[in-house]
């Protein structure tokens, strides 16, 4: 039995992994910041309670970004897209999402996340261990699904065309009582892969750019899907998927209108922080969230 990862440790690890990058996040250092809003749809309006899906427009500070701690890493790395949210609803308050382009987790647990990450760690001659990380996913299979998922699908061809998973489950307030959920955004401009003469040739930047040519030709769009649990459905594991006869409904449309500036590099996305009638399900990962987002933005803010 490891013992109880700590926030800190993860913060240790990123550092260990990806060196010192004085002011940039901890996790998913590269990306860019954009503007939209959401606007739930009315079947969700009719469901549930929470402000955010009203059926009124709720502006949203947006970041896409690329996983990891590198502020450098090429855009065409088989790793997980990021896309974060926060949402303005009335009185001040607000909503916040920080979403994977993977359909599972990397781990079970925070502990099986933290070896892992430690298991990737440079062995004493600086190198990686190639031996060592694969023998802790076959010692640790929770560990397998995403790593397959990225292996068996390109990196997307822009941050607009790939879907971003929620992972976690979310209980939602309706009027008969909650519902345990768990949630997509799914790409109006469909899913697309780069090809592999187009991964072989890309640059180290792109995505940011095609993003930005995208929003200036067309609204980039998301519909947000959810997706209804069953008495029974796992809540506490983002590494394992859901049966996939799982009741679906559209939530709304998130539109992208505008890419860069830098209003969403001072925000924490801290995915913990939700509207009314939204609470988060019993999930050490996504609890670990808040302490690990919260050291990593106070690092940021103060430079280091
Ligand atoms: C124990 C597990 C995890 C740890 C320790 C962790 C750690 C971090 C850290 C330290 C940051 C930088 C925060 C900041 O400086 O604002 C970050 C960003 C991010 N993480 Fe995680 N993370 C975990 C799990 C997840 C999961 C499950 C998801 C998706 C469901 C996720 C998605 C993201 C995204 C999208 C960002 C970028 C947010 C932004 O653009 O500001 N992470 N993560």
């Amino acid at each position: 039995e490891e013992p109880p990862a700590q926030a800190k440790d993860f913060i240790d690890a990123f550092q260990g992994l990806f060196g010192e990058h004085k002011g940039a996040r901890k996790g998913h250092a590269k990306g860019v910041c954009a503007v939209g809003s959401f606007t739930g749809s009315a079947e969700a309006a009719r469901l549930f309670t929470s402000p955010l899906f009203s059926g009124e427009r709720r502006p949203a500070q947006i970041r896409f970004s690329m996983a990891g701690g590198n502020p450098a890493v090429p855009d065409a790395t088989r790793s997980p897209r990021g896309l974060a949210a926060q949402f303005s609803l009335p009185d001040d308050r607000v909503h916040n999402i920080a979403t994977l382009s993977t359909p599972v987790f990397g781990a079970a647990t925070p502990e099986s996340f933290l070896g892992l990450l430690r298991a990737s760690l440079p062995g004493p001659d600086g190198k990686p261990d190639s031996a060592k990380l694969a023998a802790y996913r076959t010692a640790h299979p929770d560990t397998q699904a995403q790593f397959q998922w990225l292996q068996g699908n390109p990196p997307p061809w822009s941050y607009a065309n790939a879907a971003y998973f929620g992972l976690h489950t979310f209980h939602f307030a309706t009027a008969a009582g909650e519902r345990a959920v768990r949630w997509r955004l799914q790409p109006r401009d469909g899913i697309r892969g780069l090809t592999d003469a187009e991964l072989a040739s890309a640059p180290a930047d792109f995505l940011a750019a095609r993003l930005s040519q995208q929003v200036a030709s067309a609204p980039v769009q998301f519909d947000w899907i959810v997706t209804l649990g069953q008495p029974g459905d796992n809540e506490s594991d983002p590494s394992r998927p859901w049966p996939s006869d799982r009741p679906e409904l559209n939530a709304g449309t998130l539109t992208i209108t505008a890419v860069g500036g830098d209003a969403c590099t001072g925000l924490n996305f801290d995915p913990n922080v939700l509207s009314e009638g939204i609470r988060a399900g019993d999930d050490p990962i996504l609890r670990m969230r808040s302490p690990a987002y919260a050291i990593s933005f106070g690092k940021r803010l103060s430079g280091q």
